[in-house]
């Protein structure tokens, strides 16, 4: 695999939350009540996930976000700041709290509620006032906690600079045919397909949306259609304990190895490579590995 010494630059636009994890001995089912046996906290969010996994690969990185105004959202902006993430394009919103992801975790499974709360009032003029850095990068990063309406804008955008897209498709929403066209890889759960493509027909996407779709489980497997065959990949290589942000990972495991121009098997086998090692530790984004330590 080549990892040059050059740093991608990479511009982030998504979600940042506290994680408010709750270990527990069993996921609760509707109508039960469940005790957790301990309780912790980690900075998380798909968006700051990535902007961080990318940054600790090695990426130049701008993550546009939106904190409320208070102690936790000046928590998170010292976090990322810390890891090396541009925070100029993160804004306090006085309409809404920060962000929390109420997470439920037990023997390395989880179930997540979001309280997008801030994260809902990431608006257009960001975008507008990010242009310079989108037309100076060679990657564009999204997921879907934000308003579908800013990741439209944004996709267009990026696109009419000429810039490459990629699209981590979660949490599964309906997708409008111009984003799946537009953007140039996405990244989607095997249990999201339905709801993300309004159809089932799994081999059918994967072939329609070639060499552009990758679709993992919870076994940090990803398959994609080359074109010519189904391609199957998966790292067994460490014991996967807690699975939270294996998705975020891997998601920025193949963005910077896409940056460094390997090839999509390549990409994959690094993102994989990524994932696994987010699942060792706790934390979606304290526990993401560095480049040092994977090459
Ligand atoms: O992908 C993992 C992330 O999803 C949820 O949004 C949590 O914030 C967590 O950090």
């Amino acid at each position: 695999m080549n990892f040059s010494s050059e740093h991608p630059k990479i511009v982030v636009v998504g979600s940042c939350s506290l994680d408010l994890i709750l270990y527990t001995d069993k996921i609760p089912c509707s109508n039960e009540t469940v005790m957790a046996t301990y309780s912790e906290n980690f900075f998380g969010g798909k968006g700051a996930n990535q902007a961080v996994g990318t940054a600790r690969l090695g990426a130049n990185v701008h993550f546009v976000g939106c904190v409320g105004i208070d102690p936790l959202g000046q928590q998170i902006m010292r976090n990322l700041v810390n890891e090396n993430v541009n925070v100029g394009f993160v804004y306090e919103t006085d309409q809404e709290a920060t962000g929390i992801a109420y997470v439920t975790s037990c023997n390395g499974d989880f179930s997540v509620v979001v309280d997008s709360a801030a994260n809902k009032k990431v608006t257009l003029k960001q975008i507008d006032d990010v242009e310079r850095y989108i037309y100076s990068s060679s990657l564009i990063l999204l997921q879907l906690e934000i308003p579908i309406q800013v990741i439209e804008y944004t996709v267009k955008k990026a696109k009419n600079l000429g810039k490459m897209i990629g699209l981590y498709a979660s949490p599964g929403t309906k997708l409008p045919e111009e984003i799946l066209d537009s953007v140039d890889f996405i990244i989607a759960r095997s249990n999201e397909l339905s709801v993300i493509f309004g159809e089932d027909k799994r081999e059918e996407i994967l072939k329609k949306y070639f060499n552009k779709l990758f679709v993992r489980d919870e076994t940090n497997s990803t398959v994609y259609f080359n074109g010519n065959e189904m391609k199957y990949f998966r790292n067994e290589n460490e014991s996967m304990v807690y699975k939270m942000g294996m998705g975020d990972a891997f998601t920025s495991g193949f963005a910077i190895a896409l940056c460094h121009k390997n090839t999509i098997e390549d990409c994959v086998k690094f993102g994989n490579l990524v994932s696994s090692k987010v699942s060792t530790g706790k934390g979606a984004q304290s526990a993401l590995p560095y480049l040092k330590d994977l090459i």
